[in-house]
């Protein structure tokens, strides 16, 4: 059994207070075995931690790791237009190796900026369970059904591409990949095809992930057409339970709200991507007072334009007191809480804390950057002040993926260039 001590530092424990200990990771099974006092425990290796603080490994419950190839590609614009003028029309030339090389990218963002599990909706999910396993994060993967605007056979075929990619890869990576079935809307998906194969998703035990409630224009034309609000709708068609989770909910009310909470679906709540293309803004203080499990997810970073969630963290917290007009909505401890537990109960994994036998997933902060001076309250910090080049390690199953800011599992200089070279090329066939 190889041990890995994180030594010299202090610790976020689960009840948000911080004390100075020690952590000891079993690399073989990639647990945390022990969190005690300095001194006290002794590893094969160490990592160190002085002057700074341990934290669990961040999880970005919704993204799009592969949109880093479109960042700034097209911005300013609201959702629908910026998915049906630029988005959706280069995404149509993607290849899987740029659907590679752009996940590549993503995560060593992800690494770099503390992020150790993400939740991820796309296409050529091969390549993005591939680049996964090279960068030893967790990650819960699938391939995103749209049926809208395709013929009745592309349509079903999508849909069952969802189904089966979740069914195949669930597991790969030695269990750091899990799986769901992810019709793209309520919108995008035709409500035959929800009727007859979320079913199928139940009864293959298939968690869930979906668009929800993004922005207005998407709502009204819903409850115009089903005489009910849109969360009603998903709920008749068995799309809310408790291993389902709806990006975004903007746009939802008390009887969405207390469905949600009823049912036991969860949100990611994505507040830069909602700022960015005026969606609005989510009622996340109401959400959680009401019991509903909420996670933060960066969304892809053409929406945002970084995947780093400190940022997000920060962004959760200040436009959630504006939504309540409130300055004691969405606190502090409530978004460290969101981005390392909600978004690990989201993700169905045993991670976001640390704490003997939960997964070694954790990050190592630098506390010495002048904005982390002076150290009244370290939570607030986390909240409010840290970004990701504070942070100094990352470590994920047990497994160091970025020692002293050197990424171990990709070779950054090489991933970056790759992506310069596929992205350009992306734009000149998406121009010609
Ligand atoms: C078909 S794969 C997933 C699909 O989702 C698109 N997307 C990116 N951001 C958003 C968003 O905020 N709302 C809805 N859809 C989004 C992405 O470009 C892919 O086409
Ligand atoms: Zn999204």
């Amino acid at each position: 059994m190889t041990e890995l001590l994180v030594t010299g530092g202090q610790v976020l424990r689960p009840d948000m207070t911080v004390e100075r200990a020690d952590v000891l990771v079993d690399q073989s099974s990639g647990d945390i075995v022990a969190v005690e006092s300095p001194g006290e425990l002794a590893g094969d290796d160490e990592l160190d931690a002085s002057d700074g603080l341990v934290v669990p490994g961040l999880v970005n419950a919704h993204t799009h790791v592969a949109m880093t190839l479109l960042r700034g590609y097209a911005d300013d614009k609201p959702l629908d237009a910026w998915l049906q003028e630029d988005i959706w029309p280069v995404e149509g030339e993607l290849t899987p190796e740029d659907v590679r090389v752009g996940a590549e990218l993503g995560l060593v963002e992800m690494v770099k900026s503390g992020t150790t599990a993400l939740s991820d909706m796309y296409f050529h999910v091969d390549e993005i369970a591939a680049a996964v396993e090279q960068a030893g994060v967790r990650a819960v993967l699938g391939h995103t059904a749209v049926t809208v605007g395709k013929d009745e056979e592309g349509a079903r075929e999508d849909v069952r591409q969802s189904l089966e990619t979740a069914r195949d890869l669930d597991g790969a990576a030695d269990g750091r990949i899990s799986t769901t079935f992810q019709p793209h809307s309520l919108t995008t998906v035709g409500e035959e095809y929800l009727r007859e194969y979320v079913p199928e998703a139940d009864a293959a035990g298939l968690p869930i992930h979906l668009h929800a409630n993004e922005t207005t224009d998407e709502v009204e034309p819903l409850v115009e057409e089903h005489g009910i609000r849109p969360l009603e709708y998903a709920d008749d068609v068995g799309l809310l339970a408790e291993d389902t989770f709806l990006a975004h909910c903007v746009h939802v009310d008390e009887t969405e709200i207390d469905l949600l909470a009823e049912t036991g679906t969860g949100v990611a709540h994505c507040p830069a991507s909602n700022m960015k293309l005026a969606s609005g803004m989510a009622p996340v203080q109401r959400l959680l007072d009401a019991g509903v499990t909420v996670g933060i997810g960066t969304d892809g970073a053409a929406s945002n334009n970084d995947l780093d969630m400190f940022d997000e963290m920060r962004d959760a917290a200040m436009v959630g007191k504006l939504a309540a007009d409130d300055a004691s909505a969405v606190a502090a401890e409530t978004v460290v809480e969101m981005a390392t537990e909600n978004g690990a109960e989201l993700l169905g994994i045993d991670s976001g804390r640390i704490e003997p036998g939960a997964n070694a997933d954790l990050a190592v902060l630098s506390l010495d950057a002048p904005r982390l001076t002076p150290a009244h309250d370290l939570v607030s910090h986390l909240a409010y002040a840290a970004t990701g080049s504070d942070v100094r390690h990352t470590v994920c199953d047990g497994e160091v993926l970025m020692r002293d800011r050197d990424v171990t599992v990709f070779d950054e200089d090489a991933v970056r260039e790759r992506a310069q070279a596929h992205a350009d090329a992306l734009v000149d066939r998406a121009s010609n």
